[in-house]
């Protein structure tokens, strides 16, 4: 497969790494100082598009391969109140497209174990919720995609959390996302539920970005022969 890389950042050089290891070629690779090179001559020779360059960007590279037929992986974060408009246009031209705040395998399978232990917890009113999530100094966004992806998971259950807060709240209706930045955390997050009487906390750790690439390879592979959205739940089949 043909890939073309958007955003040759930390994200974009660990796809490329492990794209050539799965046997992929990688035709185009853009960054800020080349961004004329993102033409429809060189979008011809991709057969997917990975796109991780950040939240100031995202969306006008999703919308550009698209209008270009090109299928598109991203997981940029911290843009996606823009989704509708993305959705449209993929309707619009019939077009192909994989979003994922996180796409590595494990904190997918934590995704899931978060919305059971919130069903789990939603009886039980003694206990607070509150998220935390950890990263590098040069992330530009804050909650991190992933966070308000679990947070979003804990409010399908705990229906008395009306929306999440990116700072300390005492207001019953906020859930609470604190966002730390030390370096060099890849991204680490955990939810925790505490009581007088206990506390329950599940907490996901990545020790490198290998799983975020390996995960978008994957969906590259699943997105070039596919029409629609998609998310990495349809990819991984959870
Ligand atoms: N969904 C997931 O699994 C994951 C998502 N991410 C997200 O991916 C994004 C990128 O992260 P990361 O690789 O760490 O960030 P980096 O800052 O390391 O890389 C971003 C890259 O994008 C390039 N870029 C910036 N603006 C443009 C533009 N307009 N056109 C083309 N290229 C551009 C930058 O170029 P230059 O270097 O020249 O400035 C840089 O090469 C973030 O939003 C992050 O949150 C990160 C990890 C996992
Ligand atoms: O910027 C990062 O590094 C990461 N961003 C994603 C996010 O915002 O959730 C995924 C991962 O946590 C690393």
């Amino acid at each position: 497969m043909n890939i073309a890389i958007i955003g040759y950042g930390k994200m974009g050089k660990a796809i490329e790494a492990i794209a050539i290891g799965r046997g992929h070629t990688i035709v185009l690779k853009i960054d800020e100082t080349n961004t004329h090179e993102f033409n429809a001559e060189n979008l011809a020779r991709a057969d997917v598009a990975i796109e991780f360059t950040g939240p100031h960007s995202a969306f006008d590279n999703i919308i550009k391969l698209l209008q270009h037929h090109v299928p598109v992986v991203s997981g940029s974060t911290g843009w996606t109140e823009r989704m509708p408009e993305i959705t449209a246009l993929v309707k619009e031209t019939n077009g192909s497209f994989v979003y994922a705040s996180n796409f590595s395998v494990g904190v997918n399978i934590f995704f899931e174990l978060n919305k059971k232990l919130a069903a789990l917890m939603a009886p039980h009113k003694n206990y607070h919720v509150a998220l935390e999530e950890t990263h590098h100094t040069q992330k530009k966004d804050a909650p991190s995609g992933t966070a308000i992806t679990l947070a979003e998971g804990v409010m399908e259950s705990l229906t008395s959390k009306k929306q999440w807060v990116n700072e300390n709240s005492s207001n019953e209706e906020d859930l609470v996302i604190i966002s730390k930045r030390e370096d060099p955390a890849p991204g680490t997050h955990n939810i925790r539920y505490t009581s007088s009487i206990d506390d329950i906390e599940i907490i996901h750790t990545a020790h490198n970005r290998e799983g975020f690439a390996t995960g978008a390879v994957i969906a590259a592979e699943f997105i070039q022969d596919k029409k629609g959205i998609f998310g990495m739940k349809e990819v991984l089949g959870l």
